[in-house]
């Protein structure tokens, strides 16, 4: 066995039980920048247990604490997406000098489209390595230029939703122009909500989304569980022999467009019934539905390695769109995924735009050990095959603590056994 690894099974392939998931880690991360310049205005409650958000966290109070020293402040954000994207327009508003930086992986996620718009308003921002990647210098505090940006929106929504969460912020306010299509909307409409909730007004026509120079109203934003973490546990159920789970506090109503899951999941023999206090999920049968053939995950590219991993397990041969974003993300999750499914012979394949999932006969080899690529969506899309083999290992099973670091805990409360 690796030095770093698990073994898992599940001796009854029953699930039963309420599982408490942690804060939505977008909606926290978001929260806190709101917070950052709204001030005591703006209450947090629910806050996500995410290393992502808790890095997050650490980088804005070491910027309160600069309070505009003529030092340069290094920020290292490890591995945390959203917290690189938000942190890089935060920084342009704030007093003092930033060296912004990240895991190595994170020096490979391009950012030039974002530091491009910054610029364009007037921001003063340097690549310290390879241009168009992490690490950034940012001189904070900038005389701005113009509202006006154009930003492409097929790349990450994260840079729009970075430039959103700082327009209210900005002398001139910002008429921000997507251009083309927009991927991962659901996170676009998400920001928006949330700067509505913190009494932040916008508006949007046609391409453009117009937000004023506005203060934060007092508020309370309150972050709902993680669907993208309850997408695990549909798999699990999904795969299990008999399962009824209770998941507290998770809403039909979402900000999260991974709230999708439970769509797609009906069609994997899986049925949800939203109560007063959270969500039933149940195994409803093990024959599911034929009836849909491509699932697109343009809108929810976080469920993209969930549902592959489970309907393979499954033998489904679906096809997959909407997959364009993956190859820039903690890893590039196409290449993991044909890697990691290869191992029990099933292949995702590309055409275009499409991939296509072929399982043919599932082969259980020996030992089957999976790869996480410092990936936390790898390891917790893999972990409910443990249901379906008699046995698999998680290699670098810390990965999790990304977004859901209880993760295995629940797991071993809910009947699995890891070494
Ligand atoms: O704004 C956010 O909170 C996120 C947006 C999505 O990224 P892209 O917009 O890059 O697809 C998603 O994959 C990520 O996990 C979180
Ligand atoms: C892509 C993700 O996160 P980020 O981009 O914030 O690193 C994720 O959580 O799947």
């Amino acid at each position: 066995m690796e030095s770093d690894a698990i073994r898992l099974s599940h001796p009854t392939k029953s699930l039963q039980g309420t599982v408490e998931l942690t804060g939505s880690k977008s909606e926290s991360n978001r929260a806190l920048i709101i917070q950052a310049w709204g001030g005591d205005r703006v209450e947090v409650s629910n806050l996500s247990s995410a290393a992502d958000t808790e890095t997050l966290k650490q980088a804005l109070n070491s910027v309160a604490a600069v309070r505009g020293g003529k030092e340069t402040t290094v920020i290292d954000i490890g591995p945390a997406g959203t917290a690189m994207r938000f942190l890089t327009a935060y920084l342009t508003t704030a007093t003092g000098r930033y060296l912004l930086t990240g895991s190595e992986r994170m020096k490979q996620r391009p950012i030039g489209i974002l530091v491009d718009a910054l610029r364009a308003l007037g921001a003063d921002i340097a690549f310290e390595g390879q241009a168009g990647y992490p690490p950034l210098a940012i001189n904070g505090g900038f005389t701005q230029t113009t509202d006006k940006v154009t930003v492409k929106g097929n790349v990450s929504s994260q840079y729009l939703s970075a430039l959103l969460l700082i327009a209210p912020t900005l002398p001139k306010g910002l008429r921000l122009q997507i251009d083309g299509e927009l991927t991962s909307r659901p996170y676009l409409t998400m920001t928006l909500d949330m700067l509505h909730d913190a009494g932040i007004q916008h508006s949007w026509q046609d391409d453009t989304i117009y937000i004023a120079p506005q203060k934060a109203q007092h508020c309370r934003l309150t972050i709902e569980p993680d669907w993208s973490a309850a997408s695990y546990w549909y798999a699990m159920v999904a795969l299990s022999r008999d399962a009824q789970l209770f998941l507290p506090n998770l809403k039909s109503q979402s900000l999260q467009g991974d709230a999708a899951i439970a769509d797609i999941m009906a069609h994997f023999g899986v049925a949800s019934s939203f109560t007063d206090g959270g969500l039933l999920i149940r195994k409803v049968t093990d024959s599911p539905s034929t009836e849909i053939n491509v699932l697109d995950f343009k809108e929810c590219p976080d469920l993209a390695q969930t549902v592959i991993v489970c309907a393979a397990a499954l033998r489904r041969d679906l096809s997959f769109t909407g997959l364009h974003t993956l190859k820039i993300k903690e890893t590039d999750r196409i290449a993991a995924l044909q890697n990691e499914l290869g191992k029990f012979g099933v292949k995702l394949l590309e055409e275009g735009d499409v991939y296509h999932l072929k399982t043919g006969e599932l082969q259980q080899p020996k030992r089957l050990s999976f790869d996480t690529y410092e990936d936390h969506r790898m390891a917790m899309a893999f972990a409910p095959l443990a249901l379906a083999f008699d046995g698999i290992q998680i290699n670098e099973p810390h990965v999790v603590e990304k977004s859901y670091p209880d993760f295995w805990k629940h797991l071993k409360q809910h009947g699995f056994v890891i070494t």
